[in-house]
Order: C-alpha cells, then structure tokens, then sequence
C-alpha cells in the first residue's frame, strides 16, 4: 500500500527525492463489494494496437479476480455514453477479441460533453468507468473525474493510456507502441528493397507522428536501412549548403540509393497550402496535417529534375494506418495486460483519478494532472536522438542558434533537476508528496 516509484531514477546527489507515485497492484482492503460494481469501458481517439487487449483483460480481471460481472462496454467513444448504445462484456464476450486490430467498442473523436457523459454515469449506476485512450482522452477523463468530485460521486475514474505516437508524458512508453514500430519495419524494408534496385533509388516512407516524432526514431534505429530520419522535433531545410538535398546528393553518389523516413508532422513550414487550409482541425481539436511525404517527394523529383545533373527514382510508401490497425504483438500484448489488471485493482480499492502507467519499469497510478501538464517528445538534444544521428550518419540541419533554442525551450537533456528546480522542489516530512498519489477514498 505504502510502497511507490519515483518518476525520476537518475538525479543529482543532493536534491530532493521528488516525485513519487503510488505503486500500482492488489490491495489487501477493496473499497466495492463485488455485487455492487456496475463498470463501463470506453476507448476514444486514434486505434493504437492492444485495445482489445486491454477491454478484454479488464473484463477478465473484474470477473474472475473480484467476482464482479456487470460491465458494459460504451459504444463509439465519449460520444456514445449519450448518444448510442451499450454493450454487456462477459468473459465469453471478450474472449478471442485481443487476436483482433481496432477495438470491438469503437472509437470517435470530438464529443466530449461533460454534463451528458456525467449524467448518464449517474442514471446508470455505474461505479467504476475505465477510459482508454490517448493524450486527449486523459484530458477528457480529467474533467469527468472533476465533474464527478463535484457531484459528490462515488466512481472511480481509471485512465489507462494508449497512443502509437508516445506522446504521452511520465510513462515509459504506451502499449502498441513496440508493435507499431515492428510494423513500420515491413514499410522501411520495402523502401529499400525498392531504393537498392534501381539506380539512385530513393525509398521514403511516411509514418505517424503528429508532434512526436518517437514511431520514426525507432524505426529508424530499429531499421540500420534509414539514411535519413526526419521529425516534427528538428526542424530541417531542403536547399544550399548542410540542406536535405545536398545530403542526398550525397548519400546516392557514395551508395547509389538511399532511405528517408519522415514521421507525418515534420516540415510542416516546408509546405504550401495548397493541399487543405492550414487551420483546418479534426473533431477533437488536433490540427490537421497535410501528407507531408507527398509533398517533400514531389519536392525531391522537382529538384532533381530542375538541377539536371542526376535522375533520380523516388518511391514513396505511407503506410499510416497500417501500423496502428493490426493485433499487438507478444510483449505489447503482456503490457496490455498487466495495464489493466493495475486499472482493475486500483478502481477495486477505490483510487480514482489517475491514470496506470509504466514508470522505470514498475506498474503505478498516475494522477491526471502530471499526464494532462505536457506532452512527450523527442529531446533532440538529448542522448536518444544523438544515437540516432550516429546510426544514420545524417546531418542534423540545426545552426548553433537552433541549438541553443531549443536547449532553453526544454527541460534539461540529461533529466537532471538544475539548481534552480532542486531548491524550489520541498520534500515532505513524510517523504511522500500527498498530492501526487491519486486520492484515496
Ligand atoms: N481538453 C479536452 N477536454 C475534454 N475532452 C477532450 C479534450 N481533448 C480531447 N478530448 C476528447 O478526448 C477524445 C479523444 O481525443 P483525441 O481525438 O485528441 O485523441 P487522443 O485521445 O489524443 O488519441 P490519439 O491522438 O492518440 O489518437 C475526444 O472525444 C475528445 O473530444
Ligand atoms: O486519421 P485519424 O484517425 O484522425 O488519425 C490520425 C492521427 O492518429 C495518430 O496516430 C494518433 O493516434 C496520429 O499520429 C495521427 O495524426
Ligand atoms: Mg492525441
């Protein structure tokens, strides 16, 4: 009950403990009798594989480790807790789901209304409410989960967080993630099958990553075929001296092909507007991205053409939705897994708003406020993106004024607290920072 895990391992030698979070897993006291448990599972946002890993494993650990057998499954989203239908989830329901890609509840985007969602919790019974879904969603579970505390509720609201972008902060990482990226290789080995068979091959691959450019980065250090990785983190330039176009000048003169992987929202500055309005957004408020790997290839063949001096073979693959609508494979479908049985028994001993979540490696309950503060991306001065640039050799299109900008735009690289931080951070006398455990009922 007492144990919990510190969100940072590596820190300086004198500064505080920092945060902790609550450990996550069965506890000897539960708040619900099993016989009054009414749940309900719902996924929003994007698919990402292993969702139906989760609802089934949620379902499974309801019923046979605490006896509980009313759980419905929330059709198409946050919308559908007012405006469509329910499912009732059995075992036998759920049972062969997680072989499957997508979920069997459906998602949607936008929808979010917080007085119809809350009222139709209450007008149901419902007492436990299991989100799952991206950055947005855990946003959207937050203030559920505020409603419900005004209401003077008893529901336990449990986040659990999916995204094949891994932009979702504190976590190791999301589940679907690594079959994402084990997907993304099919695309890559395609490209440069493609590339090496024809002279001055050029193989470039568009993968997700709307702010996070981590799907690329991976499969790209995964891959050892990618010349060039390219994400919405690093800012690059295609013409003159140290551009995207020398380089694969380069590249294709020493190899005679190359590979680029671009993650979907890198270069955005780089495009016209002519494909969709610049403001255009999806029913959540993302912003809408135009297909940046349609644009840069065309951009590529003009150059090209235009310089005269090397004809080139470009064959773009977008493998977008390909990555993200497959089963999850092994090790995500263990994540998946053990994700949900920290949801379950954490909503059983009645903890309510936060989110589960991997952090250094051990299961923990994350209040929603330290997921909802910002979002995860690539720290391109830091080690990770640094190993990259050493694997592919590429250029790393930044000036020392670049540099220095985004070092100051970041938290420090090494994730050490600085001088400053440490002396602002106060350690309880307890040890424990209370409002940093998810409230206990
Ligand atoms: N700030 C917010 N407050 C309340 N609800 C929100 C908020 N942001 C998003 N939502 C709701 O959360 C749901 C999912 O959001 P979104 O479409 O952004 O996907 P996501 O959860 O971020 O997943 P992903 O981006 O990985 O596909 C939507 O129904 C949306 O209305
Ligand atoms: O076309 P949709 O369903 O809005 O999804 C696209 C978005 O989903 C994500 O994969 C996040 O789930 C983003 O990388 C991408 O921009
Ligand atoms: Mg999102």
């Amino acid at each position: 009950m007492d144990d919990t895990v510190p969100q940072k391992v590596v820190v300086h030698k004198d500064s505080p403990r920092g945060v902790h979070f609550r450990r996550a897993g069965p506890r000897q006291k539960v708040y619900f009798e099993s016989d009054e448990v009414h749940a309900c599972i719902v996924t929003c946002g994007g698919l990402c594989p292993g969702l139906n890993t989760v609802i089934r494993e949620i379902v499974c650990g309801l019923y046979h480790m605490y006896g509980v057998s009313r759980i419905l499954g929330i059709d198409g989203g946050y919308r559908g807790f007012y405006a469509k239908n329910t499912v009732t989830l059995t075992p036998k329901v759920v049972n062969d789901i997680h072989k499957r890609g997508g979920t069997i509840l459906g998602t949607s985007r936008g929808g979010h209304d917080k007085s119809k969602i809350v009222d139709s919790i209450q007008d149901r019974g419902i007492n436990q409410v299991y989100i799952i879904g991206g950055d947005g969603t855990q946003k959207g579970a937050a203030v559920i989960y505020e409603e419900i505390r005004r209401r003077g509720l008893k529901v336990s609201v449990v986040g659990i967080p999916k995204t094949i972008d891994n932009d979702i902060p504190v976590i190791d990482k999301s589940f679907g993630f690594d079959t994402a990226v084990e997907e993304a290789q099919r695309a890559i080995n395609a490209a440069h099958v493609e590339a090496e068979s024809i002279e001055n091959g050029i193989g470039l691959v568009k993968l997700m990553g709307r702010y996070s450019g981590f799907i690329a980065m991976y499969a790209t250090l995964a891959s050892r075929d990618v010349d060039c990785c390219l994400i919405p983190e690093s800012p690059f330039y295609l013409e003159g001296k140290g551009g995207l176009y020398e380089f694969i000048e380069k590249r294709l003169k020493e190899n005679g092909h190359m590979v680029i992987v671009i993650a979907e929202g890198a270069g955005q500055d780089l495009l016209s507007e002519n494909l969709q309005p610049l403001d255009q957004k999806d029913a959540s408020g993302n912003k809408l991205l135009q297909d940046v790997g349609l644009c840069i290839s065309q951009k590529i063949k003009d150059h090209f053409a235009r310089q005269n001096k090397m004809s080139i073979n470009l064959k773009y693959i977008d493998p977008t939705y390909m990555i993200r609508a497959i089963p999850s494979n092994a090790s995500d479908n263990v994540n998946c897994t053990l994700l949900a049985q920290s949801a379950v028994h954490g909503a059983m001993a009645g903890f309510t708003g936060h989110t589960v979540g991997l952090v250094n490696g051990r299961h923990t309950y994350i209040p929603f406020h330290r997921i909802n503060e910002k979002q995860n991306k690539v720290v391109i001065t830091d080690r990770m993106w640094a190993r990259l640039l050493s694997s592919t050799n590429q250029p790393s299109f930044l000036d020392p004024k670049d540099i220095e900008q985004a070092k100051k735009a970041i938290e420090p690289a090494n994730g050490l607290l600085d001088d400053e931080q440490a002396k602002k951070a106060k350690e309880p006398a307890n040890g424990l920072l209370d409002d940093e455990c998810p409230e206990d009922k």
